[in-house]
């Protein structure tokens, strides 16, 4: 039995199906991507609400890190990758051809499956996009040092020795680290793709209780290929399966009482 996250009971549960406009962080609508010619999303529609943690779930291949990487365009990177459909972010189509996609991606942060540190101390790993974008004041900098390791769960583990290498750090806190180097620039959406895989069940653990605080500033998308992990920290999952998205509802109804024959087959362990 797949118990579900406490902090979603006390959420009001959302129509995600007439999800208004203001509510709405993400409206994925017919997406269909192909890489050459196998097709790997198809035509997939979807709201993402504010402020709230959606997981992607489904068995290995199917499709959940090509959808998280449509959001911040990421794809854009694979050469043989087409796309067909929208993503309107806060009412305005991300893939429309004016898109500053790099400024598409300063709003959408992307955290990775393997702690990416850079080889820097802690401190220039978490400024690295302030600098990028000009910001030279050390009040300015050392302030946004503390409120993004505070917000990433880091402070208190690392503020006597913020000018160490990033590297001396466990698996847990690089990713933590890169949980506040996402989070300095103010993003307002945080793409995490498997972000506890390479990480001990303590460090997991720690992960998954900041996911939760995080969706009080951020609006949270995590794929995950375990189940445990999005009954616990997510508020909404998405089920897919071979590219299509099979159910998408509240965490809770999604694992107790799904209403598709191949999310209950997923979820019982029948395949995957
Ligand atoms: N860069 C790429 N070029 C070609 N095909 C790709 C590429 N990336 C993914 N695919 C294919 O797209 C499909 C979906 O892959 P994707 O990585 O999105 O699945 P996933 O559900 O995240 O899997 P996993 O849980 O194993 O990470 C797979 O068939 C995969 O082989």
């Amino acid at each position: 039995m797949i118990s579900v996250n406490p902090s979603t009971n006390n959420l009001e549960k959302l129509d995600l199906h007439n999800l208004p406009a203001e509510q709405t962080a993400l409206d994925i609508k017919n997406l269909n991507l192909y890489y050459g010619e196998d097709q790997a999303l198809h035509d997939i529609s979807m709201r993402i609400p504010n402020n709230r943690v959606t997981a992607f779930i489904g068995p290995s291949g199917c499709g959940k890190s090509t959808l998280l990487r449509c959001i911040n365009r990421m794809n854009d990177l694979v050469e043989i990758c087409r796309i067909d459909g929208q993503i309107d972010m806060h009412g305005h189509n991300i893939y429309d051809k004016n898109v500053d996609v790099a400024a598409l991606r300063r709003r959408v942060g992307m955290v990775f499956q393997r702690p990416n540190p850079f080889p820097k101390s802690i401190y220039e790993n978490v400024v690295y996009g302030l600098r990028l974008q000009g910001v030279k004041d050390k009040r300015v900098l050392d302030e946004a040092v503390e409120t993004s390791l505070r917000g990433a769960a880091l402070w208190d583990e690392v503020k006597d020795r913020l000018n160490a290498s990033a590297f001396s750090l466990s698996g847990g806190q690089q990713q933590r680290v890169v949980i506040a180097r996402s989070i300095a620039i103010e993003p307002e959406i945080l793409l995490l793709d498997e972000p506890t895989s390479a990480l001990d069940p303590i460090s997991t653990l720690t992960i998954e209780e900041l996911i939760t605080e995080l969706k009080e500033k951020y609006t949270v998308v995590i794929v995950t290929h375990n189940m445990q992990q999005a009954a616990r920290v997510s508020d909404q999952t998405a089920f897919l399966y071979m590219g299509k998205l099979i159910e998408y509802a509240d965490t809770d109804t999604l694992f107790t009482t799904p209403s598709e024959k191949q999310t209950e087959d997923y979820i019982t362990g029948r395949y995957g």
